[in-house]
């Protein structure tokens, strides 16, 4: 699929009614499997990036070639539309729009970007925001970066959990002015304070992370509320298998004997090994490569 059909893919979910739940991707194999299953849409978190690259936390590590790049790698392994969390934008609003160009030819669907200071600043032990002045800056910057005017692009902020909820409003509300597609909060905690986001504002909402009282797909998308995240299980559900599994071979069990692993009828369509059998025949003459299907 052509980055764009992606990206109108992803605008269908924001000026639909409903309330999607992506799944959480992070590198070629779980885009995959998120797209065999059914998924709308992946989200391709900064935690995780950090962690499939780096093995770090999420405190600003990676560099914006390390995430286009990963980014890259998901968009030649599967058509499956990505939001990307592009954090900060790796810099000042100049390089807001430098992320953009990248996740742009990186074949992102929609990125977002957020008012967080990061990294974190020297004596700071709680989480700061920038101006909503600078924000605004960033916000235009990235709709200036934008060569592909079907890319869509977010503006993110955490204010509702580390200011208030007036002030989330007020930001999301300058954001929503310059001309961003979509308003992507985190920190929200009740459903009062999402209506009051809600109508305080115009643009479809993303949210990052919801409280048990607003996990409801269809009060969710009464408040406008078109994309909510569910956390990133799959890493996590992946490193345990693989602790497990390394575990378990050092103590000296067979690799017969291993438990929990994909079969080979599993690993082979997420390698897409019948396409792989296809292209062999009609490219190389080879009508039986001995692939399993
Ligand atoms: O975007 C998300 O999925 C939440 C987030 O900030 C992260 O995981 O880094
Ligand atoms: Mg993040």
């Amino acid at each position: 699929m052509a980055f764009r059909k992606r990206r109108e893919a992803l605008r269908s979910i924001l000026s639909g009614s409903a309330c999607i739940r992506p799944g959480s991707v992070y590198d070629a194999v779980s885009i995959r499997i998120a797209e065999d299953l059914g998924f709308e849409l992946g989200m391709f978190g900064g935690s995780v990036a950090s962690l499939a690259v780096l093995g770090d936390p999420d405190i600003a590590l990676i560099t914006l070639t390390e995430l286009a790049e990963q980014m890259r790698r998901m968009s030649r392994a599967a058509s499956l539309p990505v939001l990307v969390d592009a954090d900060h934008g790796y810099g000042n609003a100049l390089n807001v729009r430098r992320t953009v160009q990248e996740l742009e030819a990186a074949g992102a669907a929609g990125l977002t970007i957020e008012d967080t200071l990061l990294p974190q600043a020297y004596g700071e032990t709680k989480t700061q925001l920038i101006s909503l002045e600078e924000g605004v800056g960033k916000m235009k910057a990235a709709l200036d970066g934008r060569g592909d005017p079907s890319l869509v692009i977010m503006g993110r902020t955490g204010a509702a959990s580390v200011t208030s909820i007036e002030d989330a409003i007020a930001r999301a509300r300058a954001y929503e002015a310059v001309g961003v597609d979509a308003l992507f909060f985190t920190g929200v905690k009740t459903r009062g304070e999402l209506e009051a986001i809600a109508a305080a504002t115009r643009l479809p909402i993303v949210l990052g992370g919801s409280p048990e009282e607003m996990t409801e797909p269809a009060y969710l998308g009464g408040q406008r509320v078109r994309i909510a995240l569910q956390g990133h299980a799959p890493f996590a559900a992946a490193t345990l298998a693989v602790y497990e599994t390394l575990k378990a071979l050092r103590e000296g069990r067979s690799p017969k004997a291993l438990k929990g692993l994909a079969s080979s009828g599993l690993t082979g369509r997420v390698m897409r090994e019948a396409d792989v059998k296809a292209r062999s025949a009609e490219f190389l003459g080879l009508e039986n490569l001995g692939l399993k299907n």
